[in-house]
Order: C-alpha cells, then sequence, then structure tokens
C-alpha cells in the first residue's frame, strides 16, 4: 500500500436512476482493470450479492472494490464506492459518497433524466464531489444521445462536452471513464505523518470474525496489531486485520492517507459500529469527522409466524438479518388474532419487501406481515405542557374523538415528491395526487426539446398515502413513465381518527386502522365488505361494524348458517324435531353470549397480508 500515496489513488462513486447501469458499468471497470477475470465472473453482476438483489436486479447494500489502474506510466488505485439505487436507501447513497471525492452520474441514453438522477445528483454536489456525466446504453436502437445530453446540460448544468457516451454492456467508451476518473477527479487529502484520524462509513457482518468495518483513512497510517478508540463510544478496539476489497478481501499490511479498506477488530456487535464514527490511535485522541444522522424507520409493519410454535425461530432469524441490516428496528408485539410476533420499522416499503423476502429466502421463515404503517406524533394536553408520543401501531392509537383522551392534536409525516413524467401525462399525475391528498402541487418544464416534453411535478404528501399502492397506480397511470422520489419534510397536523372493527360487537385490535376523517365512509364499508367476504358464517348471525369513537360508519350482518340438525330425520315425530331445533336455538344463544366468533387464522391473513387501501 505503500506505493500508493494520496496522488495516485482516487476514491469514487456511480450515482443513477435504478436501471440505468450502475452495477453493469462497475462490473466493466472490474473487468478492464483486470480486477476480474471476463471468464469466470458468472453472468450476474459481480458487485450485487444478495440473492434478493439479484432477483430484482436491484442493488441493496453497497459494496466497494478498489483496482489498480496503469495510466501514463503510473499506477494509480481506484477506490470504487458502489451505491445503492432506491429512494429508501437514500441515507445509504449519502454515507457511501462521504467517502469519495467525485461520482459517475450515470443516465440512459434511452430513458433521460429521472428522479432520482436529481435526488442523487443534488447529494453528491451537497458533498462537494467532482461530477463526470456518463451517458449510458448508447448501444440500444431507441438511444437518443443528443436530445439526452441536451437534458444533461440544462437539468444539471453541466458541460455537454463533459458527457462520456457509453455502452456499459458492450464496453464502448468505458476505456474513456477510466481516464477521466484519473484526470478529472481530485486526489484525496490527508497527511500520513498526522495522527490517526480512520472514517468508518459501512460495516457488514461475519458469522466468524464478528463485524468487519469499511474505513476512509483521513489521515495517520493503520496497522494490524493497532488499538484504536472510537469517537462515538470511547471504546478501545484491537485491530486483527485490514485489508482492501479487491474485490475479495485482501489482506494488507498497513492502509495509508486516502486509502479505502476493510478493519476487522474484537468488535462483537453491529451496533458498536457506528456509521460516520471516526477512530484514532490509542493515546493520539483527534476531533471526530462530522457524522451522518441515523436513519430513520418511516414505515412499520407487524410479522407473524404462520405457525405460532415458530415464533422462538422467527426471533432469532430477524435477530440474524438485522445484523447485516442494521436499519431494521425491532420490538415485540402481540395480538389475540396473530399470537406472538414482532413490529418491525423500514426506511421505506422496498426495504419492507427485501427484508421479508430476505426472510424467507434465507430463513425459510413462513410469515405474514401485515399492512405497512407509518409513525404519527399524538400530542396530548397536559397541565401546563404539551406531551408527544409518537406511535406506529394503530392497536396504541387513542381515540382522538373523545374528549377525555385529552388529545390536542395528531400529526403524520409528510414527504415532498417530485415526479418526471412526459406531458401528457400530467393530468392523471395531479388526479393521483389529489386523490391521495397531496398539497402544494408545482410543476415546470424539464426540456421543451422534441415531441412529448417532460415535466418534473411536486408536491407535498402524507407519507401514509405513498407506503402502499401508490408507487404501482403512478407506474400504472402513467403507462410505465413517470419516475418518483421523495424526501422526508416532516410532519404536519392532520385530521386523523382511529377506526376499529367489532365483530359481534367485540372490538378485533389486529385489525385497527388509522385514516383520514375525509375517509372513514369509503374506508370503513369497503373494509366491512372485505370482512363479510372472509370470515365463515357461523351458526348464528354476526353483526361485522367499523366505528369511529363511539359513531358506527358502516355495518354488514353476516347471516347465520343454519346447520340443519333435523336432516337426519325422517317421517313424523314432530316432536321429537322440534325438541332438536329447540336446542340448536339454546345453543346458539350461548355461542352469542360468550361471543366466540370462529374466526379461522385464513381469513386473517387474507386481510391484513392484502393491502389496506384496496
Ligand atoms: N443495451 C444495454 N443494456 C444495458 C447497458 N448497461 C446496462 N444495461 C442493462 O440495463 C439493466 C440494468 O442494469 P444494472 O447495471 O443492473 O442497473 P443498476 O443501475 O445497477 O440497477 P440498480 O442497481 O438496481 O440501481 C440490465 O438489464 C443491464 O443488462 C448498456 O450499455 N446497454
Amino acid at each position: 500500500m505503500n506505493d500508493f500515496p494520496c496522488e495516485v489513488i482516487r476514491n469514487f462513486s456511480i450515482i443513477a436512476h435504478i436501471d440505468h447501469g450502475k452495477s453493469t458499468l462497475a462490473d466493466r471497470l472490474l473487468e478492464l482493470t483486470g480486477t476480474i477475470d471476463k471468464r469466470v465472473k458468472s453472468t450476474q453482476q459481480f458487485l450485487d450479492k444478495l440473492k434478493v438483489e439479484r432477483e430484482r436486479g436491484i442493488t441493496v447494500k453497497a459494496q466497494t472494490a478498489s483496482m489498480m489502474y496503469d495510466f501514463e506510466a503510473k499506477e494509480y488505485l481506484l477506490n470504487l464506492i458502489d451505491t445503492p439505487g432506491h429512494v429508501d436507501f437514500a441515507w445509504e447513497v449519502s454515507r457511501s459518497l462521504a467517502a469519495c471525492q467525485g461520482a459517475l452520474l450515470l443516465v440512459d441514453a434511452t430513458q433521460g433524466v429521472q428522479a432520482q438522477s436529481l435526488s442523487v445528483f443534488h447529494t453528491a454536489v451537497e458533498r462537494g464531489l467532482k461530477i463526470i456525466p456518463v451517458l449510458n446504453k448508447i448501444d440500444l436502437p431507441a438511444a437518443q444521445p443528443e436530445r439526452i445530453i441536451a437534458q444533461i446540460e440544462s437539468t444539471f448544468g453541466l458541460n455537454p462536452e463533459e458527457v462520456l457516451p457509453i455502452s456499459a454492456k458492450s464496453g464502448e467508451g468505458v476505456q474513456a471513464v477510466l481516464e477521466a476518473i484519473v484526470r478529472r477527479i481530485p486526489p484525496p487529502g490527508g497527511d500520513a505523518d498526522k495522527p490517526l484520524k480512520a472514517f468508518l462509513f459501512d460495516s457488514s457482518y461475519d458469522r466468524y470474525r464478528g463485524v468487519i468495518s469499511l474505513m476512509s483513512m483521513q489521515s495517520g497510517a493503520l496497522r494490524k496489531g493497532d488499538k484504536i478508540v472510537s469517537c462515538h463510544s470511547r471504546k478501545k478496539y484491537e485491530v486483527t486485520d485490514i485489508g482492501i476489497l479487491h474485490p475479495d478481501e485482501v489482506s494488507t499490511s498497513v492502509l495509508l492517507p486516502g486509502q479505502v479498506g476493510y478493519v476487522s477488530c474484537n468488535m462483537k456487535e453491529s451496533s458498536e459500529a457506528h456509521i460516520g464514527d471516526t477512530f484514532y490511535l490509542a493515546g493520539q485522541p483527534v476531533e471526530p469527522m462530522p457524522g451522518f444522522q441515523q436513519a430513520k424507520a418511516m414505515v412499520f409493519a407487524g410479522v407473524y409466524p404462520v405457525d405460532s410454535s415458530d415464533f422462538i425461530k422467527l426471533e432469532e432469524s430477524v435477530r440474524r438479518l438485522t445484523l447485516t441490516d442494521r436499519s431494521v428496528t425491532v420490538q415485540k408485539e402481540s395480538s389475540t388474532a396473530l399470537g406472538q410476533g414482532l413490529r418491525l420499522g423500514f426506511l421505506g416499503t422496498l426495504h419492507m419487501d427485501v427484508f421479508r423476502q430476505r426472510l424467507e429466502d434465507e430463513y425459510d421463515a413462513n410469515i405474514l406481515m401485515t399492512a405497512p404503517t407509518v409513525p404519527y406524533k399524538v400530542i396530548y394536553r397536559e397541565k401546563g405542557t404539551d406531551r408527544t408520543v409518537v406511535m406506529s401501531n394503530p392497536t396504541d392509537f387513542p381515540d382522538t374523538t373523545d374528549a377525555a383522551s385529552k388529545v390536542r392534536e395528531v400529526q403524520e409525516p409528510v414527504v415532498k415528491a417530485s415526479v418526471i413524467v412526459p406531458e401528457e401525462y400530467l393530468g392523471e399525475m395531479m388526479d393521483l395526487c389529489f386523490v391521495h391528498r397531496g398539497e402544494d402541487l408545482d410543476y415546470k418544464y424539464l426540456d421543451s426539446s422534441g415531441s412529448s416534453p417532460r415535466i418534473i411535478m411536486t408536491c407535498t404528501i402524507p407519507l401514509s398515502e405513498i407506503v402502499t399502492d401508490f408507487f404501482d397506480r403512478l407506474k400504472s397511470r402513467s403507462s410505465g413513465f413517470a419516475s418518483f422520489d421523495y424526501e422526508d419534510a416532516g410532519y404536519k397536523a392532520s385530521n386523523l381518527v382511529k377506526m376499529v372493527f367489532l365483530l359481534n360487537g367485540k372490538p378485533v385490535d389486529a385489525l385497527a386502522l388509522i385514516v383520514h376523517r375525509s375517509a372513514e365512509q369509503a374506508v370503513g364499508r369497503r373494509w366491512v365488505k372485505k370482512l363479510h367476504k372472509v370470515i365463515p358464517r357461523q351458526l348464528f348471525e354476526i353483526p361485522i361494524q367499523a366505528a369511529v369513537g363511539k359513531r358506527i360508519i358502516a355495518r354488514e350482518n353476516l347471516s347465520a348458517m343454519r346447520a340443519d340438525v333435523t336432516a337426519g330425520l325422517y317421517g313424523g315425530h314432530y316432536e321429537r324435531k322440534m325438541k332438536h331445533l329447540e336446542n340448536q336455538k339454546e345453543s346458539k344463544r350461548r355461542m352469542k353470549r360468550v361471543g366466540t366468533v370462529d374466526l379461522p387464522q385464513e381469513a386473517f391473513f387474507d386481510l391484513l397480508s392484502s393491502d389496506s387501501k384496496s
């Protein structure tokens, strides 16, 4: 590593909208620099490691690789820091970018600038990175290089002459990308003679070795056997192994300023690897680097084992998975209908789907996941001051219509959504936003050239409206042309109520919902109908009701199943027949009094696994 002083190091990321070709380009760069062998490469991308990533063709967890590149008689060390490409993982994008000085901004030559191209571009510019615009997929017949280059110029204010046209698939033009990395991206700074300052930007968990951290060296040198201290926790660790990812781990004797590598020390719990932490050598404390804000869970859902005796197994599987995905929050919860379960918090709905799929694939878990909810803030009026409680489980929600509950206000999380769409779909998109309680709608033209100019529309929309089927509706109402991104926009007061469902007059805890006042009638009726469909008929009539506070919003009666107790009796014997019918009546009365509604678990599964909005 001594051969690579800062001047010959380039730390960069590839940033792009989903599917614009990041992983494909990363693979080409690794091949061109001889880091991976073309022949042994599987048909799948090298850097995408998780099974779910391969199945869905998306990158979930950022991966990093170092490569050596000979250019003009000098050997360079290029550190590629791969970033995930989905809105839920914006936090990972921003932490990966903190270790870079430059970024390749990849834009698909057939699709042009999309919603996430804009958001990742802004994140990179905020971090002061040098941006290299790259136009990908020029091999496709539908590519429109001139038009998209003009778009890159008008939306990002980048010089069109700096745009590199490539095909990551065939490799055309990729050599020029490597050269541009060396020429245009500034080398990292850092002094080897200063005390050690190492910045932790990612971590993973290995069953045998514990936590493996990825660090970017800001100054000083790190060697095996060094004792390092965390600025965050002041805990001391001994470095047992260091090295680079090439792309597999290659042990080295030292890591020097500007270099990026893995560090293994006696860190047992992944919670000890605090993203954004700074490490220093024991006895030589330094000023910590500005860290990151911890990602906030914004979407919550309950998971229950289908077979309730599997709870311990489920808990263990979730614990192991959260070792590799620290952004998931876990809490125990139980429900009379579904038994013991866990309430998990995710960064977004894709994150939730990915986690669920990993749980099913990697741990063979047979689970039920309830419809997602978001964290609400309930503000209680209390003597003199207000007390705010954050609630993510509808069951805990108070009855806001009851003055005795002392609720002053309820607030819900809102996001600023941006949608990029061809002009002809603008009407559809505006309608979609209004239906989902969107406000402050605004739009402007992204480019005016060509037959169908594109528009960027922004609005503020409650997060609860987009966690369910918003994305699917957006795609179907724009024939797949719309791209969508959102960012946190805080909390806003909202007229929300808790809706409970009563079966035979008894509330069913697992079915509580938080709905906006304006939608209570529609939601109540829809759910009552759904319940009517999935609950099997009983021996007695059951009223199914939706209630908000004391008001019944909707009602359906599930008529009794008349078990024909006289079926086996032939002929006369009127009295005997009557006796049977009397007995049946009596037993029905008893059941009703006890209130036993025979609800098979499948009925709940049908209800809860289907989308609450549909
Ligand atoms: N024709 C053509 N297809 C390409 C090119 N680059 C990538 N693709 C294809 O585009 C699709 C998406 O590419 P990926 O590299 O997986 O995209 P990505 O940006 O890494 O996607 P995420 O990781 O999910 O954000 C794949 O089917 C690639 O084979 C290219 O230059 N030409």
